[in-house]
C-alpha cells in the first residue's frame, strides 16, 4: 500500500542527479527553509543522485518522527568520509543503532544524568574562574579563551588531565581534530558521501584529493582518541589518576575483571555554545543591563555567582534559554537514518532515506521573531513562563538519539554567562582607528555552529 503512495513534495530536480548540484553546502537550514515555505510543506524529499533526503521542518513533524517514532528514526547513515575514510567511527554520535550504541549511551547515561551530572560541578566552578582570568588579562581573543576553556573542561571531566595554561598539547590534537571533523562532516562537501564506492578510488588517482586529505584528518582522529587515553593509564598506573570517565570507568571494569579495551571507544563530540554566549550582548545591550542588575541583587558584589544562585535568578535563566535559541549550536544536526518503509502524512518515506536539518526549524516554526535576541520572551510576571517553547527541548535533539551531555552543557553554559556577566561588561570593539567593529554574527560552516564576533571585555 505505501508503495502506491506518492514521495513529500520537492523542488524540480535534473534527470539522473536530482536536486544534487542544488544542495547547499553552507547555511543549509536557510535553503531547507525557504524550500519548505515554496512548497508550502513541513515535509520535503529531495534526490540526491537516488539518495533520498527527507526534511522535516515543523514541531509538529519533528516530534511525531524523532520522538514518537524514535525506535525506527534513530539509526545514522554510513557517512563514509568521516565514519570509514577519517576514522570517527568510535564517536557515540556517530554509530549505528545497535548494541554498541547502547552500551556507549549507557556509560554516557550513568555520569551525565542530571543528578549525577551535578558531581562536576567542582570542575565547572574551577575553570569559569580560570576563564574569568583569561579575559579579565587579555580580552583581544576571547573565542580562544571560550574554545580554550571548553576543551579544558571537558579533558578534566573525561580523562582527567589538566591543561597547560597556553599552548597544551592534548588541547592541540583536539583543536587538529575538530578541525578536519568540522569539514569532513558538512553535508554535501564530499561525493564520496553520496556515492559511497568512490572510497575504493586510489588516492593516487586525480579526483582522489578528498582520499588524501583524509589520510591527514585520520592522523588526528587517531590522536585524539589515543593520546589522551594513554595519559589517563599512564597516571593510573603511577597512582596520581583523579577520579575522571575514564579512570572511574577503567577501576570499573578491573573489578569486573572485564575486557579494559573496550573503554577506547569512550568519547564524545566537543561542543562549543560558548562563543555565541559572548556575542548576545552587542546585539542587545539592554539584555546585558537587566541580567547585570538581577545578578547585582541576588549576589552582589563580594563572590561570584554559583549553582545554588540560579532559582533567584530568572531573567538570567531566559537569557541562557535565548543564548541557546537564537543560535542553535548544532543547526543541521547528525543525520538519522530509515532502514524500513514507512508513511507519514499520505506520503510514502523509502527505506534508505536520511533525514536531515531538523533543529533550526524549531527556531523558525515556533518562535515570532526568530533572529532577535529577547530574552523576555521566556518570562510571565517573573517567572519562567510554561507556555513558551523551551529551547532545552529541542537544541539537544529528541527521541533516543538525544544528546547526553545535555545537562553537563547547560549548567556550563549558565554557569559561564552568569559569571561574566557579573564580572565584565561586553561591548563592540574598535579597530586601530578608533571605528567600531560590528558583529557579523556569521556562522562557520560545519556540524557544530561558530560565529565570528569581535567583542571587548571590560573587568568590571
Ligand atoms: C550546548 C551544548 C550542546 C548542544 C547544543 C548539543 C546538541 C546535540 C545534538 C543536537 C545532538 C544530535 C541529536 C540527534 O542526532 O538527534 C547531540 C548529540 C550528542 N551529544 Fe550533544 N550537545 C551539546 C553538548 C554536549 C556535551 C557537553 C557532550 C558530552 C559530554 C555531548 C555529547 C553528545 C553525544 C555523545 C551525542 C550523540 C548521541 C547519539 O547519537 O546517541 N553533547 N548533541
Amino acid at each position: 500500500k505505501q508503495k502506491s503512495l506518492p514521495l513529500p513534495p520537492g523542488p524540480k530536480g535534473w534527470p539522473v542527479l536530482g536536486n544534487l548540484a542544488d544542495m547547499p553546502s553552507d547555511r543549509q537550514w536557510e535553503t531547507y527553509n525557504r524550500w519548505s515555505k515554496q512548497l508550502n510543506s513541513d515535509i520535503i524529499h529531495l534526490n540526491a543522485a537516488g539518495t533520498h533526503l527527507v526534511i522535516v521542518s515543523s514541531m509538529e513533524a519533528i516530534k511525531e518522527i524523532f520522538e514518537k517514532r524514535s525506535a525506527l528514526y534513530s539509526r545514522r547513515p554510513r557517512m563514509p568520509m568521516i565514519n570509514e575514510l577519517m576514522g570517527w567511527d568510535f564517536v557515540v554520535g556517530f554509530m549505528n543503532y545497535g548494541d554498541r550504541w547502547r552500551a556507549n549511551c549507557k556509560l554516557m547515561h550513568e555520569i551525565f544524568n542530571s543528578g549525577a551530572a551535578k558531581q562536576f560541578y567542582p570542575q565547572q566552578h574551577t575553570k569559569r574562574n580560570e576563564l574569568l582570568r583569561r579575559i579579565a588579562q587579555d580580552a583581544g581573543d576571547i573565542l580562544h579563551h571560550f574554545r580554550y576553556s571548553t576543551g579544558a573542561l571537558v579533558l578534566s571531566i573525561l580523562y582527567g588531565i589538566e591543561v597547560l595554561p597556553r599552548d597544551d598539547p592534548y588541547l592541540n590534537i583536539a583543536e587538529k581534530a575538530m578541525h578536519g571533523l568540522a569539514i569532513g562532516s558538512l553535508p554535501g562537501k564530499f561525493l564520496v558521501d553520496t556515492f559511497p564506492l568512490l572510497e575504493y578510488v586510489p588516492s593516487w588517482m586525480p579526483g582522489a584529493g578528498f582520499k588524501r586529505q583524509a589520510r591527514v584528518w585520520k592522523q588526528h582522529t587517531q590522536d585524539i582518541l589515543h593520546v589522551p587515553f594513554a595519559e589517563t593509564k599512564r597516571a593510573m598506573a603511577r597512582g596520581t589518576a583523579p577520579p575522571s570517565f575514564v579512570s572511574l570507568h577503567l577501576n570499573a571494569l578491573a573489578e569486573l575483571d572485564s575486557n579494559a579495551s573496550a573503554l577506547q571507544d569512550q568519547e564524545s563530540l566537543i561542543q562549543e555554545p560558548l562563543p555565541w554566549a559572548g556575542s548576545f550582548s552587542p546585539s542587545n545591550p539592554e539584555a546585558q543591563k537587566r541580567a547585570q542588575m538581577e545578578i547585582d541583587a541576588v549576589v552582589g558584589q563580594e563572590r561570584l555567582p554559583d549553582f545554588s544562585d540560579e532559582p533567584s535568578l530568572m531573567y538570567v535563566s531566559a537569557l541562557v534559554k535565548e543564548v541557546l535559541r537564537w543560535k542553535i549550536v548544532v543547526p543541521i544536526a547528525i543525520p538519522h537514518y530509515l532502514d524500513v518503509d514507512d508513511e507519514y502524512r499520505r506520503y510514502r518515506i523509502p527505506a534508505g532515506s536520511i533525514y536531515q536539518g531538523p533543529f533550526f526549524t524549531m527556531k523558525f516554526d515556533t518562535f515570532p521573531d526568530p533572529e532577535s535576541f529577547k530574552p523576555e520572551q521566556f518570562l510571565l510576571s517573573g517567572k519562567l513562563n510554561p507556555a513558551i517553547l523551551d529551547p532545552e527541548s529541542f537544541a539537544f535533539g529528541l527521541g533516543q538519539r538525544i544528546c547526553p551531555g545535555r545537562h553537563l552543557a547547560m549548567a556550563t553554559l549558565w554557569l559561564t554567562i552568569t559569571s561574566i556577566l557579573a564580572t565584565l561588561e561586553i561591548k563592540k570593539a574598535v579597530d586601530k582607528d578608533g571605528e567600531v567593529i560590528e558583529p557579523s554574527y556569521e556562522y562557520f560552516p560545519g556540524l557544530i555552529s561558530q560565529g565570528t564576533i569581535h567583542l571587548w571585555c571590560l573587568a568590571s
